[in-house]
């Protein structure tokens, strides 16, 4: 039997819709795995009694399928379906890095990253990369078409998770189709800002490369609370507030001196709204862990 412990995501980061995620010290999900004749599911944990364990429906199970891996998949899950974290990617890295190594099929971490994306695809309807590669590699990440770059950054981060549910297929449905050139121009400023704060680990360049006009204004409309929370985060001394890939969590980069105060004031803007919501104070981590 492996056990693997693979980490919460945050995608998009504001500007890097699809492209950029983090992974997170903590929540995480531990999976384990035991050879089998064919692929079976458990569940508990978070959220637990919204996860299918029939084999078509969990991210796990495309998993097994594409490395033609079948196990016994014990799920413990914790982060919440549905949170903006990257729930079901988690999951699905787990399962990658684990059949990988169960049945020695030789992947790099790199390689796990598409077959990981399977899953994703059974659950969201498109095999997004952008919260399985940062599970799998840890760090910050940019995932493109023609592979995922890779930084080990350290920012501080507050994930407040409000108790609201929002699913990436909705989520996806009200993006845009069209952008502006002017939003282009300033989504790249942005983007290439953001990264250059990671890769000198300066919070006050992550926190300003946040910033998007294109995707996270039409989403902020699903979470309640969204523009005061915001704004609570940033008077509260966070460098920048962006939603936690399709939401409902809401991410705030900061110093560490500034998250306690800001994860606080998180949690009040949200409870003045009638919204139930738990603070993750985490910071950007490593990648799924073998034990
Ligand atoms: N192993 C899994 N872990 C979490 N959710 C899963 C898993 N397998 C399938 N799902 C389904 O995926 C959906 C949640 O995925 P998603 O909306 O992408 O959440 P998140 O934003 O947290 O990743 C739920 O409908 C859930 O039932
Ligand atoms: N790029 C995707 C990321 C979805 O992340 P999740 O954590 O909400 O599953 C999107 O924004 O749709």
């Amino acid at each position: 039997m492996l056990t693997v412990r693979a980490p919460a995501t945050s995608a998009n980061l504001g500007s890097g819709f699809d492209v950029f995620g983090a992974a997170l010290e903590r929540p995480a999900d531990v999976v384990r795995l035991t050879k089998s004749d064919r692929t079976t599911i458990e569940v508990t944990g978070a959220g637990s009694q919204f996860i299918p364990e029939d084999p078509e429906k969990n991210t796990v199970g495309a998993v097994a399928e594409a490395l033609d891996a079948p196990a016994h998949i014990r799920i413990d899950k914790g982060v919440r379906p549905a949170s903006g974290l990257g729930s079901s990617a988690a999951s699905a890295a787990a399962a990658a890095v684990g059949l990988n190594a169960l049945y020695d099929r030789g992947y790099t971490r790199e390689e796990l990253v598409p077959i990981a994306a399977k899953g994703e695809a059974v659950v969201s309807g498109d095999a997004h990369d952008d919260n399985v590669a940062p599970s799998i590699m840890g760090g910050f990440t940019i995932a493109t078409d023609s592979g995922v770059t890779q930084i080990d950054a350290d920012i501080p981060l507050v994930a407040c998770l409000p108790d609201i549910v929002v699913s990436t297929r909705d989520a996806r449905r009200v993006v845009p189709e069209h952008a502006r050139v002017e939003q282009l121009i300033e989504t790249v400023g942005n983007a290439a800002t953001l990264t250059t704060g990671m890769h000198r680990d300066d919070p006050s360049l992550v926190g300003r490369g946040m910033h998007d006009t294109v995707v996270t204004p039409a989403r902020a409309k699903l979470i309640d609370g969204y523009e005061t929370v915001r704004e609570a985060a940033l008077d509260a001394g966070a460098t920048g507030v962006t939603i936690s890939g399709a939401g409902p969590t809401v991410i705030a980069a900061c110093e560490d001196r500034h998250q306690k105060a800001i994860a606080s004031a998180m949690l009040d803007a949200f409870g003045e709204r009638g919204v139930d919501a738990r603070a993750y104070q985490t910071r950007i981590g490593r990648g799924a862990q073998l034990f």
